[in-house]
Formats: C-alpha cells, sequence, structure tokens
C-alpha cells in the first residue's frame, strides 16, 4: 500500500484498503474557521430541529478553531460570525480556539504546521478546500463541507472512498530562481484543473526530499486547484525536527510500501524549471514568466496560506532588500508567528523600507474578503493559489499566480517580471 492506503487503513481498522474501496475512518482532527464554523453550526440547528442532540461533541480536544477569513471584522455580518465561533468554542468546551487580537493566530491551513495541529499519520479533516496544504506533514488531509464536518464533529469519523493515488516525481533540486509554487503551476497546467479530481497527488524524488517543509505546504495546498481529494508528502527527518521544533512529541511516522503502485507517474527534471505564471481567469492557465504578457500591474499581494509562510516572506526580501516597490504591494504573513519573526530578522524592516505595507495575518484579499481586494480592471500579481473571476475583487479584475520571487520583482518593475532579469 503506499501511504494514503495505509493511513486510511489504519483509520478504518483494515488491515488493507485499495482504491475506491468505501471505507468509514476514525478521525483524528477537525478544524473549523469563522466561514465554515457558523456554517457548520447552521447544520447543528437543522439537526435540533429534527430531534437529534447536539449538545455534546464527540472530542472536543480534537477540535480547533481559527479566526482567519473576516479578522479584523470589516462588516456587521463577520463580527457577528466572531461571536458565534467563541460562544461555540465555550459551549462545547473547545481549549484551541486562536483568535484573532489575541497572541498567536493566523490563517487556519499555516497554524496547522506552525502550532503543530496535525501530526504524520493523522486523518485531518477541516471546513475549508485548502485543508489539502497539510498532507505535506505525512497527514491524510482533506476539506469537507459543513454537513460532513457537523457529522464528524458528533461521531469522530466519516466515510470515504480511498482514492487514487498519481505520484509526481521531481529528479534533483530546483534552482535558486525556482520556487515549490512554479512546480505546482507547472504541474497543474499540464494535468489541468480537473486532473487530480478526487485522486491523491503524492510528491517525491530526490527534488521533494531535498526541498523545505514549507515548500511542500505550497506543493499540497495547490493539488486543491487540480481538484485532488488530498495531496501528500511522505513524512521524514525534516517533518519530524520541524514539528519537534514547535513542541510537537511522539511523532509517529507513517510511510508507503517502499513496492507501492500508483495509477499514474509524472517526472519533472528540476533543472529544467523555469519560474512560472498563471494568467486569469484559471491556475491551469500558465506561462514561463518570460513569456508574460506585458500588462501594467496595479498591485502586488504577497499573502495567503499559499505564499505567506515565513520562507516566502524571506524569499520576497531577497528582491526587496535595498530596492522600491513601484506598485501597490502588501505583504500578511500567514500567521502571528511568522510575522514575529519576520520583525525578529529585520524582515520587515526591509519591506517597510521598500516601501511596502505589512498587514496582519488574515485570508486578507485572497478571497475578495476585504483588506485590500481589486476595483474594476486593475490587474494584481499575487501570491495566492486561485484566479477566479472575482476572486481578489471585482469580477472584471484579473489576478496573475506566482511564486513570492516573481511577485516581489514585479512589484519592484510594475510589470510581470522574471527574478533573475532584476538589475
Ligand atoms: C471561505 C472558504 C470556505 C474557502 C475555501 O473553502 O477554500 C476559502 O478559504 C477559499 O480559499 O476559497
Ligand atoms: S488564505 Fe486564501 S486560500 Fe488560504 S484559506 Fe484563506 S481564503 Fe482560502
Amino acid at each position: 500500500m503506499n501511504i494514503v492506503e495505509k493511513i486510511l487503513a489504519r483509520a478504518s481498522g483494515k488491515s488493507q484498503v485499495a482504491p475506491d474501496d468505501v471505507i468509514f475512518a476514525n478521525v483524528d482532527k477537525v478544524m473549523v474557521h469563522d466561514v465554515s464554523g457558523p456554517g457548520v453550526l447552521k447544520v447543528f440547528d437543522k439537526l435540533k430541529k429534527q430531534g437529534i442532540a447536539v449538545d455534546k461533541l464527540w472530542d472536543p480536544t480534537k477540535v480547533w478553531v481559527a479566526e482567519d477569513h473576516f479578522v479584523p471584522s470589516a462588516e456587521k455580518v463577520s463580527a457577528e460570525n466572531i461571536v458565534k465561533l467563541t460562544n461555540f468554542t465555550k459551549n462545547y468546551g473547545i481549549e484551541k480556539h486562536f483568535k484573532y487580537g489575541m497572541g498567536q493566530y493566523g490563517i487556519c491551513h499555516t497554524l496547522s504546521h506552525e502550532e503543530a495541529m496535525v501530526m504524520p499519520g493523522d486523518v485531518y479533516v477541516g471546513g475549508d478546500s485548502h485543508t489539502n496544504t497539510t498532507g505535506a506533514l505525512g497527514a491524510f488531509a482533506c476539506g469537507l463541507g459543513h454537513t460532513d464536518v457537523a457529522y464528524v464533529l458528533l461521531n469522530g469519523r466519516i466515510w470515504f472512498k480511498v482514492p487514487e493515488t498519481y505520484y509526481f516525481k521531481l529528479n534533483g533540486k530546483l534552482p535558486d530562481h525556482v520556487m515549490a509554487k512554479d512546480l505546482i503551476l507547472k504541474i497543474i497546467g499540464e494535468i489541468g484543473t480537473d486532473g487530480g479530481a478526487y485522486r491523491t497527488m503524492q510528491f517525491g524524488g530526490s527534488g521533494i526530499d531535498e526541498m523545505s517543509v514549507e515548500s511542500r505546504l505550497t506543493l499540497c495546498n495547490m493539488t486543491t486547484e487540480a481538484g485532488a481529494k488530498n495531496g501528500i508528502v511522505e513524512p521524514d527527518q525534516k517533518v519530524v525536527d520541524y514539528l519537534s521544533s514547535r513542541g510537537a512529541t511522539n511523532i509517529n511516522l507513517i510511510n508507503g510500501d517502499t513496492d507501492a503502485e500508483y495509477a499514474k507517474t509524472f517526472e519533472y527534471e528540476a533543472s529544467e524549471m523555469e519560474p512560472i505564471i498563471a494568467k486569469p481567469f484559471s491556475p491551469e492557465n500558465i506561462c514561463v514568466v518570460g513569456e508574460a504578457p506585458s500588462v501594467e500591474l496595479d498591485k502586488s499581494y504577497i499573502g495567503s496560506c499559499t505564499g505567506a509562510k515565513y520562507e516566502d516572506l524571506e524569499a520576497a526580501a531577497k528582491i526587496l532588500k535595498g530596492r522600491k516597490v513601484k506598485i501597490r504591494t502588501e505583504i500578511l504573513p500567514a500567521a502571528i508567528s511568522i510575522y514575529q519573526r519576520a520583525m525578529e530578522n529585520g524582515l520587515l524592516k526591509i519591506f517597510l523600507d521598500a516601501g511596502v505595507t505589512v498587514g496582519p495575518p488574515t485570508c486578507g484579499a485572497c478571497c475578495g474578503a476585504h483588506m485590500g481586494v481589486l476595483a474594476k480592471d486593475e490587474i494584481c500579481i499575487s501570491t495566492t493559489n486561485r484566479n477566479f473571476p472575482g476572486r481578489m475583487g471585482h469580477v472584471e479584475s484579473q489576478t496573475y499566480l506566482a511564486s513570492p520571487l516573481v511577485a516581489a520583482a514585479s512589484a519592484v518593475t510594475g510589470k510581470i517580471t522574471d527574478p533573475r532579469d532584476l538589475k
């Protein structure tokens, strides 16, 4: 069995599972945020009306909550949602609630690794489509809709059809100017936004072994954009070190058999990789940066669970050091812990000296919610993961997806720029 089959076999108490088997898996962790939490509570209300008891969760210690999408609240509905979320955690005895304005908080998929909320081998589900991100720790991680999350909260388990697995192999280490973001855009460009539909996308090979845990997180994050059920990387010593340095103990790795089979294998040579962007209006609409259209950018956005981890900020700082931005540029670190490290290591000074605005750790403009959404006809280069019409604001705005290196280089010139071409 491969790693996903092993995790799902363990979680369903079976010795063997195979693609297409339908299983009931015990869940190890579940997450809701300020959008999905209130949505799940609506499901609870409906259940209550049907006489189904919703007064106790299966295990409040396995549930955690993040305030990330609409904080700080810009209007009344999202302010009310934060109150609902606070009452939810109080009423059900959930201790792990990352509150905006109180110590550590940030984007849910960033807290999952920064706060070691999820362990290798876990079955982890969340009320958000990019829950896939956390597969980079060697967990089976996927997003669920409100009804399914409600079911998990009450019963601690959920059904899955065991996905078949596509294996993406990277040979060799990525060159300095190429990031994990470029690789995943290339993959999505090749297989399409439905190319991973209900499949596992597993990443491996010497190039992935060489990669930091944070880069692997970027890969798994965007498996959602290929329609995948989940993304995963076999956990190694790097994952153990990453999680132990964040306080985790008793880390048990589950790995696939060395002779495990995959539905399909795709191979990439790292030395041939180049910086890539996805043009409006789909993550599959890719081209190399050298062939990007010559558009006048209005904004560069370095934020989100995809593109504002510490390593992403370091990449941006490498470009922005001693330079000035030519267009409106916003950097929103993905969690307070990242913000703090950026401050301690002088990145914030580099950003402010370059003329960038640094905002709080929130989803912000990534999903067009608030804090810098785009006006009609505005064009943005962004380290986020989606660029559908209206994703970051007005339906007639445009978003180009790029790595933090490309987004920062483009901030300096006002045009889509290959970091290698900066003078
Ligand atoms: C609002 C939320 C439910 C949504 C998701 O599920 O992905 C958001 O995070 C996104 O990126 O579009
Ligand atoms: S940062 Fe963007 S992609 Fe990530 S959870 Fe928030 S809205 Fe979704």
